[in-house]
């Protein structure tokens, strides 16, 4: 069994001639955690991926696994492997030689290579197909060749790239839960990219969500759905309404925030400066349909549509200069008092439910 290595990105940028895809990111991934980058596409998260696997240059910066600087380290000499979203198998070699490959490569004979990659297929629960080719499996089982063929050299940490995307749903969340099992079974460290948050959510130890070729928060998943630390990454993550205003008074930590049109929020608990630009976020699963308790938790709208769910309803509302602000409702309240397009309603919160978001996104 191998050892699991943190992985330290100081500084890093990446250039493509005047492009910058990547602006000086530093992070630390702890040693056998379960790390997923997360963003929209063109963020910078594959280029960052690739340049820990060592199949892009750093244009500057340093990059540390284990005890190591491996900066201008060959993919080789990394303890580093990479599985790329297309699988990239050889369609002319069978399971057993596609998984031995690298091992050829450094030149290990064929029994020893083969009596690994036989091992290793048995950890992925395919030792039955050793002698088919990539075009006679499954999608799930060309990906777990995939993931043999990576694992066979041991690696300290594993690379993936959109590791599921080529899956169908229902195959995309039993393999899902199959990477999950396997990272702590190996105890390696995992990086692993997806575009989504779903995805990002049910994996990962530490969640780091790109906008831009910048991170935007590295945090645990549930610090990164229920503070996040940007308007993007509550806009991204989903299942937030984010206001916007500007702070208009400041008093006993609570600051009242004015939208364009001069409705009044009040948020507590952060450092602020009259005047400033500021962004709120709300849970839409906070959401009550019913008057605010105090002045500034809550506004007056106009429902704009009605979406069923099965457990939940979802509504979304017009009003305080947002046009989808959007209630999560749980079916029996929704049914108990039913709401139709049009209702004027009150929407309310506590004070409590309001996140304070760190910048103004463009
Ligand atoms: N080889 C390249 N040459 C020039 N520009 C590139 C190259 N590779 C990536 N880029 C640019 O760098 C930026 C970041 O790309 P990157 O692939 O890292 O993003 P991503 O978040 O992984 O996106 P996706 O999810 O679409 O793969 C994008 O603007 C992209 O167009």
């Amino acid at each position: 069994m191998s050892k699991a290595a943190e992985i330290d990105i100081v500084s890093v940028s990446k250039m493509y001639g005047a492009t910058t895809a990547v602006h000086s990111i530093s992070l630390k991934i702890p040693a056998g955690s379960y790390c997923c980058f997360l963003g929209p596409s063109g963020c910078g998260k594959t280029s960052t991926l690739r340049m820990i696997a060592g199949h892009e240059s750093i244009s500057s910066g340093d990059l540390r696994l284990g005890n190591i600087v491996v900066t201008d380290f060959p993919p080789a000499r990394r303890s580093t492997a990479m599985m790329f979203q297309s699988y990239a198998l050889f369609p002319h070699l069978d399971l057993i030689d596609n998984v031995a490959f690298s091992l050829k490569m450094k030149g290990v004979t064929r029994d020893i290579r083969r009596a690994k990659a036989l091992d290793i297929l048995k950890l992925m629960q395919m030792e039955a197909y050793g002698t088919r080719r990539p075009a006679q499996l499954s999608g799930g089982q060309q990906q777990r060749v995939a993931l043999a063929r990576a694992l066979i050299t041991e690696p300290e940490a594993l690379l993936l790239d959109e590791p599921l995307s080529a899956l169908d749903p229902f195959l995309k969340i039993r393999m899902r839960a199959e990477l999950k099992k396997l990272q702590k079974t190996l105890g390696i460290t995992f990086v692993h990219v997806t575009h989504s948050q779903e995805e990002a959510m049910a994996l990962a130890d530490l969640i780091v969500v790109m906008n831009n070729g910048r991170i935007e928060q590295a945090a645990a998943p549930r610090t990164v759905f229920e503070r996040p630390a940007t308007a993007f990454v509550a806009r991204f993550m989903g299942d937030h309404n984010v206001l916007s205003g500007k702070v208009r008074a400041i008093s006993d930590n609570v600051v009242e925030m004015e939208t364009a049109g001069g409705q009044v929020f009040t948020v507590r608990d952060i450092a602020q400066q009259v005047g400033r630009p500021i962004d709120i976020g709300i849970r839409t699963d906070r959401v009550r349909l019913a008057p605010p308790s105090e002045k500034g938790l809550g506004f007056q709208a106009v429902v704009s549509n009605i979406e069923y769910r099965g457990a939940s309803v979802k509504l979304t509302a017009t009003g305080a200069g947002s046009d989808d602000f959007t209630v999560i409702v749980s079916d029996a309240d929704h049914f108990r008092k039913p709401v139709a397009v049009g209702d004027a309603v009150s929407l309310s919160w506590t004070l409590e439910d309001v996140v304070p978001l760190g910048q103004l996104s463009a």
